[in-house]
């Protein structure tokens, strides 16, 4: 898996001409994508990632790649895209949008410790506040509207048990999300889905966050929450390590203290972003979409990392 588009060295060199970056010299496919084709270019002027977008259509692209372009100016470190001579960033290849974004060095760290957690956590502190001025607005399109359309479809599958599970803590983020805590949570572009697998390190060293295709306007603290409930938990049990945990708050307190509307909603935000990822997998693995090629992600993870954050609360946050 997956190139679901092929691009030989004819076609990058034709269509590389475009851009400022010389000759190409080489592109290889890469396996790991579920959702573009993707592809390692090498040019006389370095090396670079080449997607095509398969799902997302030219009038979707420019909220996710301008909001890369826009933190990439302001030192976030994230794909730089890169502009053809008319100054376009999404281009037509083989009839489908595609672009070139900078290649960030490193591979991800699946098996985090506390320092990789303080460097995410203090990134995206820093990418939140960059984001701030950012002019194109989108919101979160898997956010509560979402969860509302999405929990009818998939509760037919569900045992009782399950079902009421899922009913009552969508009826628990619908009430939160009219109290006043809520509406005060500072908030803007945020990447909302910032796994283990959608960040590079070199080392121990930070390169970059990418994958940006769910990104959208939604809370900081939502976001950090999604990040928290992958990178600090035993993947066993769902249970937060709080070593990791505080690592990851105190990376990115350092840029950004938490308001007294944050420390509130920490308990109630975390379950929503096990539950907005819960609700994804139950999706996709009970309506997997056609010519599907991968096995679809585990729910049962993001029901287990659910009941953990009922069950068990957070430490506080301060
Ligand atoms: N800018 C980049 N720099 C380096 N590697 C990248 C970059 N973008 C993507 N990759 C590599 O391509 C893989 C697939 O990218 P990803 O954005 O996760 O694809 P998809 O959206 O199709 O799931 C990543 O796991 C990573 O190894
Ligand atoms: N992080 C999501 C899946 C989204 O896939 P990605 O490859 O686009 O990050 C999950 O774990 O459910």
């Amino acid at each position: 898996m997956a190139v679901f588009t092929p691009v030989s060295l004819d076609d990058l060199t034709q269509w590389l001409s475009q851009f400022p970056l010389g000759k190409a010299l080489a592109i290889k496919g890469i396996s790991s994508g579920i959702e573009n084709s993707n592809f390692f270019i090498d040019t006389e002027a370095g090396e670079y990632v080449l997607t095509v977008f398969e799902k997302l259509s030219f009038e979707q692209l420019p909220f996710y790649l301008e909001l890369m372009r826009h933190l990439a100016q302001r030192g976030v470190a994230v794909p730089a895209p890169i502009a053809n001579a008319d100054g376009s960033i999404i281009n037509a290849l083989h009839g489908k949008p595609a672009a070139i974004v900078s290649k960030l060095a490193g591979e991800s760290q699946m098996s985090p410790g506390p320092v990789h957690c303080y460097a995410v956590g203090e990134m995206l502190a820093k990418m939140h506040l960059a984001a701030r001025d950012f002019a194109i607005k989108q919101p979160n399109l898997r956010g509560l509207s979402w969860w509302r359309e999405t929990a009818p479809v998939v509760l037919p599958f569900l045992p009782e048990e399950i079902q009421q599970l899922l009913r009552a803590e969508l009826q628990f983020q619908e009430d939160f999300a009219e109290t006043e805590t809520f509406n005060n949570l500072p908030n803007g572009p945020v990447h909302a889905d910032l796994f283990r697998n959608n960040v590079m390190f070199d080392g121990d060293r930070l390169t970059g966050f990418f994958d940006f295709y769910f990104a959208g306007c939604d809370t900081w603290l939502f976001d950090l929450a999604v990040t928290v409930n992958d990178w600090c938990i035993d993947v066993h049990t769902g249970g937060l390590d709080e070593t990791r945990v505080a690592a990851m708050l105190d990376g990115y307190r350092s840029v950004q203290p938490f308001s007294i509307d944050e420390q509130l909603a920490w308990q109630p935000m975390l379950r929503a972003a096990a539950l907005r990822f819960w609700l994804s997998r139950l999706y996709d693995f009970y309506l997997p979409r056609p010519a599907e090629m991968l096995t679809p992600l585990d729910p049962t993870d993001f029901e287990r990392i659910l009941r953990q954050r009922i069950a068990h609360p957070a430490p506080a946050l301060v």
